[in-house]
C-alpha cells in the first residue's frame, strides 16, 4: 500500500460542526485543509463568512461540498460527523476512496444496521453483529484499511479557545499514529498513540452515557460525593460492556477513558452533561433534543448500550436508570434510588 501524498498535500476534515471545526483549525496551523460541508449552501456560506459553528475559520481552509475533490486531493482525512451519519457518508464517498488513505475519525458514537428496517428497540437484546464502531464502517463501506480515531478530553469550547489538551489517537498501525501525531500535535495540544483501536473507540463512546447521569445528579444537587460514585461505578460499568465488545481493559484508565470521563462529568460546556441536568430539571428527552443545536450522542448510545446489555447479559445499572429515566418509565428520583439499592458485589473485580 504505497502513499501517493506528499508533505504538502492538503488534509481533509469532513464535517463542520464544533469538533470538525476545532480540529480543521488546528490542522490548519500546519497544512492546508480542505473542510467538507454536508450542502452547497452550508459550504458557501462558511466560506463567505469566514466562520463555521461560531468559530473563524483559519485562512488555510477552504471549505467544499465536494466529496470527490477532498478524496482527490487528500490522503489523510478527518471524518468528525455524528455517527448516525457516518455511514451514508463513506458509502457516497467510497467511489473516491483508495487503500492509500489515512482515515482518523473523531466521532463518539455506534453504527447501528438492523436487517429488513427493522428500528432500534432498547428492550429487544442486540449482538454486536449489527451494531459497529466507525472504524468498522469505513472498513466496510470503503476500500481503506488504514484507520483510526481521535479520542480524548476534548471539549470543543475550551479548544476552540486555544486551552491546553491532549488526546489519543488509536490504531493498528504505526503510520497512522504517526501521522494524527504530526498533523495535530502542537505546543497546547499532545497526542499519545495507543494500539487498541477498538478499546479507545469504545471509551469515547460509552463514555456519553455516564456524562449524562452526572448531569442528573449536578441538577438534582446531589453533591460532589454522589457524582464522584457514579463516575467510579460507572467506569466499571464500561469496562464490562467494552469487555463483551471487544475492548481491552487498559484503554479505560487511560486518557480516552478515565481522562474523559473527568472532562465531561464536569463540564457544563459537555451537551451529554446539559441533557443529564436538563432531564434532572423535568424536561423530556424529547424537547431536549428538539432545543439543542448540537449533537448529544450519548442519548442514542443508552438504547443502544441497554439492547447489547440484555443480549450480553452484562450488568449496567446506570445505563439501565438512565434507560429508564428517558422513556419515562422511573423519575429521576426513583432511578437514584433504584441506583443506591443496587446489589453491587466486590468494588473491582474486572482486573
Ligand atoms: N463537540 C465536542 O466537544 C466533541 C465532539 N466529538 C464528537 O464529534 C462528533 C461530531 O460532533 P460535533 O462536531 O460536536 O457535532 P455538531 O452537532 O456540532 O455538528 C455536527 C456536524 O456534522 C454535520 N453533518 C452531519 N451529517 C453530515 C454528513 N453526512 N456530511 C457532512 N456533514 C454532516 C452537521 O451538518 C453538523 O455541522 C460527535 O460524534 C461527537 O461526539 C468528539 C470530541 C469532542
Ligand atoms: O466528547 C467530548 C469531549 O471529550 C464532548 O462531549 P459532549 O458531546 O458531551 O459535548
Amino acid at each position: 500500500m504505497t502513499s501517493k501524498s506528499s508533505s504538502k498535500d492538503p488534509v481533509g476534515v469532513l464535517g463542520a460542526g464544533s469538533f470538525g471545526t476545532v480540529i480543521a483549525n488546528m490542522l490548519a496551523e500546519k497544512t492546508d485543509v480542505i473542510l467538507y460541508a454536508r450542502t452547497p449552501e452550508r459550504a458557501k456560506n462558511i466560506n463567505d463568512k469566514r466562520e463555521s459553528s461560531g468559530q473563524a475559520l483559519h485562512e488555510r481552509i477552504t471549505v467544499t461540498n465536494d466529496l470527490e475533490l477532498v478524496a482527490k486531493s487528500c490522503n489523510v482525512i478527518f471524518p468528525v460527523v455524528p455517527s448516525a451519519n457516518l455511514r451514508e457518508l463513506i458509502r457516497r464517498m467510497s467511489p473516491y476512496l483508495r487503500p492509500y488513505h489515512i482515515l482518523i475519525h473523531g466521532t463518539k458514537g455506534f453504527d447501528v444496521s438492523l436487517p429488513d428496517n427493522k428500528q432500534l428497540n432498547a428492550n429487544r437484546p442486540l449482538s454486536r453483529d449489527y451494531v459497529k464502531t466507525m472504524s468498522e464502517v469505513i472498513m466496510e463501506e470503503s476500500s481503506v484499511v488504514r484507520v483510526g480515531c481521535l479520542a480524548g478530553p476534548n471539549l470543543a469550547g475550551e479548544m476552540a479557545a486555544r486551552q491546553p489538551a491532549a488526546s489519543v489517537v488509536a490504531s493498528h498501525f504505526d503510520e497512522v499514529i504517526n501521522a494524527g501525531q504530526q498533523l495535530l500535535k502542537n505546543e497546547r495540544f499532545l497526542i499519545y498513540g495507543n494500539s487498541d483501536l477498538i478499546g479507545v473507540e469504545l471509551c469515547g463512546v460509552l463514555k456519553n452515557i455516564i456524562a449524562i447521569g452526572a448531569g442528573v445528579i449536578h441538577g438534582l444537587g446531589l453533591g460532589e460525593n454522589a457524582k464522584a460514585l457514579l463516575i467510579s461505578r460507572g467506569m466499571v460499568e464500561m469496562i464490562y460492556i467494552g469487555q463483551a465488545l471487544g475492548g481491552n481493559t487498559k484503554a479505560f484508565i487511560g486518557l480516552a477513558g478515565v481522562g474523559d470521563l473527568i472532562a465531561t462529568c464536569s463540564s457544563q460546556h459537555s451537551r451529554n452533561f446539559t441533557v443529564g441536568t436538563r432531564l434532572a430539571k423535568g424536561e423530556k428527552i424529547k424537547d431536549i433534543i428538539e432545543s439543542m443545536e448540537e449533537t448529544a450522542e450519548g442519548v442514542r448510545t443508552i438504547e443502544i448500550v441497554k439492547s447489547l446489555s440484555e443480549f450480553y447479559k452484562v450488568r449496567c445499572p446506570i445505563t439501565e436508570a438512565l434507560h429508564n429515566i428517558i422513556n419515562e418509565e422511573m423519575t429521576v428520583g426513583d432511578a437514584t434510588t433504584y441506583l443506591m439499592k443496587f446489589p453491587f458485589r466486590a468494588e473491582i473485580d474486572f482486573l
